[in-house]
């Protein structure tokens, strides 16, 4: 039957509640003195006598419906939502047909009960059998027993609606904790599982009846720090929440990372009652992260450290150094004359050799030591727990061993040798920088010492590294300063003892530095790269003076300029000296060209094919320096050369060593034999010009005739000579 008011007769009455009720209405039945005290409650269709007074000659009882719409005192009051009062029943043509007549009862006082949402809940009332007028005073005491009844209703109401809300809010979160791609675990204070989620199911490839009641433990993988769990459990013991990331196993094995969040659940009284895990599947961030990691502090062609990761071990073994009074050491190694290997093999096999190198020096050190690529051809070993040089020292001369053995790239064989600048801490300086600094230095020095070597640091190499440094502050600008200028020697006619060509050698006189040699300078111009300009200055320079004498009438004689390897590698040069030609208005045969055995060695067709331009335009190439490096007679034939420069060296013992005497007769007969031309450098004495004259040198240079002299000089001597 469908209620004719709005009713909520499903919400529950505490017994608390009741028995505070009941109180009151005995108390009522007891002050009014009416065998009928009760509280009615409405359902639908019926009315129940929900509490009632205890007295005995009450007639109700407890639990007992009657229907409505059977003119009941109680509907009309939940029906006019008033008092009502009815005295006596009997004498009331209203009421003298109403049930409760039956009963006995024939007066009525009662008053209606309501939740605050506006639906009936029923009366208050009291009936008596006698009649009753219910004076003022019990009026107001029933009201003021219904007022109290109605705050307990607002009460239970507003809980109830509390508690459905928290209803709602469980449902809503159990249902994202179902549905949650995240996994979730709940232990109890024993870590035993009590609830997974699906997700967890899905990660873990284990269900949740699989798991209940085990601990979380069985995802361990085994490769997680013992001291990650002992961390955790501290802080779990401390009632506080914990979060890391480890490396857990699924059922199947397989490995994962995950990312947990784990937090204890306290009760009332504070003490662990669950432990809830929330745990995120972060193998793929891993696996990214790893890869960064793996290009941030690996090198891609070798997979060695990085010089950043080598860097962070060396401070961190110069911190255990110290603390265990112990030493590092620091080798910088170069392999010797790469650049030209790598040019002449091309850029795949160039990174093979220098893999296999990798692995040379890998397999040289000791276990625990670390081999490090700082790019190019630029290697690094740290050593930690050296007590002293000799530890490193043999390491470093079992290394050299190794790169004796030939190299095999590409079918072909290759001798690849290193050199090693050693620093040691804290000798040679407490900080990385400052032992990556010195051992710097010191392969600077290992280089200069003929390569395949090693140096140890010392001091003198921290000064030879300052004036280096400073020697290229200098150098940064100086051109445009005006501070270079050509000079120029004769090469005298060994017959007529007349010049037959002048060779253009650089000076530099900086305002700091002084005079500085070209023996020191031009090397540091070709690793800067400042060689470019100061050799296309020093041709165009001396092109334009040729031009001079030439339009002076000292036209019998050539110009030759030295060009290093550097400017071979540059595809331009052929058509920079033809440039440089056209604005002098020379042709090619007015210059020579000096090159050494440096630029040959590269052996790429660059050089081929520029030699091949150069000789073209009618210009001589020399062979400077001749009998410095090893393999130059190959060289001569293979190359259009013109002019064999023999070497100072050579000259300087002549007339006292017979060896080096053999030597220059050798390579004289050996060059005629080629058709060459001969020039002897750096003839100092009459003896020297002698014994060259005998073996047939053609022309010489040298301080017995002249040292390089400015523009201005060699025109006075050039006129001089023009007039014998
Ligand atoms: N002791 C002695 N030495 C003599 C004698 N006669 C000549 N010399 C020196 O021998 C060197 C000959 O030049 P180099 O072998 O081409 O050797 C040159 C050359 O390789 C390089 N160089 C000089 N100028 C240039 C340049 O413009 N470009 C390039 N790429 N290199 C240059 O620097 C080297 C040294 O140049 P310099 O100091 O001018 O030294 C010059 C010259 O001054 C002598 O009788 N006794």
């Amino acid at each position: 039957m469908v209620s004719k008011y709005p009713i909520l007769d499903n919400l529950a009455i505490s017994p608390n509640i009741l028995a505070n009720w009941q109180e009151s209405i005995n108390l009522i039945a007891d002050i009014i003195q009416v065998p009928a005290a009760l509280i009615m409650r409405v359902h639908s269709g019926e009315i129940e006598v929900f509490v009632k007074s205890s007295n005995d000659d009450n007639v109700y009882e407890e639990g007992e419906r009657a229907p409505l719409n059977t003119g009941l005192y109680c509907e009309t009051v939940m029906d006019t939502q008033r008092e009502l009062l009815v005295a006596n029943a009997l004498e009331d043509p209203d009421w003298d047909q109403n049930p409760d007549i039956e009963l006995g009862m024939i007066s009525y006082c009662g008053l209606p009960l309501t939740w605050p949402s506006g639906d009936v809940f029923g009366t208050i009332c009291v009936l008596d059998s006698k009649a009753n007028s219910y004076n003022e005073t019990y009026r107001k005491l029933i009201a003021r027993f219904r007022d109290s009844i109605q705050l307990s209703l607002n009460d239970i109401y507003a809980r109830s609606q509390e508690s459905a809300q928290a209803r709602r809010e469980i449902q809503l979160l159990s249902q994202a904790v179902q549905q949650s791609p995240v996994s979730v675990i709940i232990t109890d204070a024993r870590a035993r599982i009590e609830y997974v989620n699906p997700a967890f199911e899905e990660i873990t490839g284990f269900t949740a009846d699989e798991v209940m009641g085990q601990n979380p433990s069985i995802l361990q993988s085994g490769n997680t720090l013992a001291g990650r769990y002992r961390d955790m459990w501290q802080s779990l013991t401390g009632k506080q929440s914990w979060q890391g990331e480890m490396q857990n196993r699924r059922k199947d094995g397989q490995l994962y990372w995950q990312y947990l969040h784990i937090a204890p659940v306290l009760g009332e009284q504070g003490e662990v009652e669950h432990y809830l895990a929330i745990q995120m599947d972060i193998s793929y961030q891993k696996e990214q992260e790893e890869q960064l990691q793996q290009h941030a502090f690996y090198d891609l062609l070798t997979g060695l450290p990085n010089r950043a990761l080598v860097l962070n071990r060396l401070e961190q073994c110069l911190v255990d150094a110290k603390r265990n009074q112990q030493r590092v050491a620091v080798l910088f190694i170069d392999l010797d004359d790469f650049k030209k290997v790598n040019d002449s093999l091309g850029h795949e096999e160039g990174d093979e050799l220098l893999r296999l190198a990798a692995y040379r020096l890998q397999g040289g050190i000791r276990r625990g030591d670390t081999v490090g690529r700082f790019g190019g051809d630029e290697f690094v070993v740290l050593m930690d727990g050296i007590t002293s040089s000799n530890d490193v020292q043999s390491v470093v001369e079992q290394l050299l061993e190794r790169f004796r053995e030939l190299f095999r790239c590409s079918g072909r064989e290759f001798r690849l040798t290193a050199s090693f600048g050693i620093a040691l801490s804290p000798g040679d300086g407490e900080s990385a920088a400052e032992l990556m600094k010195n051992a710097d230095s010191a392969l600077f020095h290992a280089k200069k010492r003929g390569r395949n070597t090693y140096s140890f640091f010392t001091d003198s190499m921290n000064q030879e590294a300052a004036r280096r440094l400073q020697l290229e502050e200098q150098m940064h600008g100086a051109l445009d300063r005006g501070e270079f200028e050509v000079f120029y020697q004769p090469k005298v006619d060994v017959a007529s003892e007349c010049i037959t060509g002048v060779e253009a050698l650089l000076r530099w006189q900086n305002p700091v530095l002084g005079s500085v040699s070209p023996m020191v300078f031009i090397p540091v111009a070709e690793q800067t790269g400042l060689i470019l300009a100061l050799g296309h200055f020093v041709l165009e320079q001396s092109l334009q003076q040729l031009q001079q004498w030439q339009s002076m009438g000292l036209n019998d004689f050539t110009m030759a300029v030295n060009l290093s390897p550097v400017q071979f590698r540059s595809a331009t040069l052929a058509a920079e000296v033809e440039q440089a030609l056209a604005i002098a208005g020379l042709s090619g045969n007015s210059l020579e060209l000096e090159i050494t055995e440096g630029v040959l060695m590269s052996g790429q067709a660059l050089v081929d094919d520029t030699l091949a331009t150069l000789t073209a335009m009618g210009i001589t190439i020399a062979m400077d320096d001749f009998g410095t490096g090893y393999s130059s007679l190959s060289y001569l034939r293979r190359y259009p050369f013109h002019v064999l420069k023999i070497d100072r060296s050579f000259v300087n013992d002549i007339a006292e060593d017979p060896a080096d005497r053999e030597l220059v007769c050798a390579a004289i007969a050996m060059a005629q034999g080629l058709g060459l031309k001969v020039v002897a450098e750096g003839v100092e004495t009459r003896e020297q010009l002698r014994i060259l004259a005998g073996y047939g040198c053609d022309v010489v240079q040298g301080y017995l005739f002249s040292k390089p002299v400015t523009a201005g000089e060699l025109t006075a001597m050039l006129l001089e000579q023009r007039k014998h």
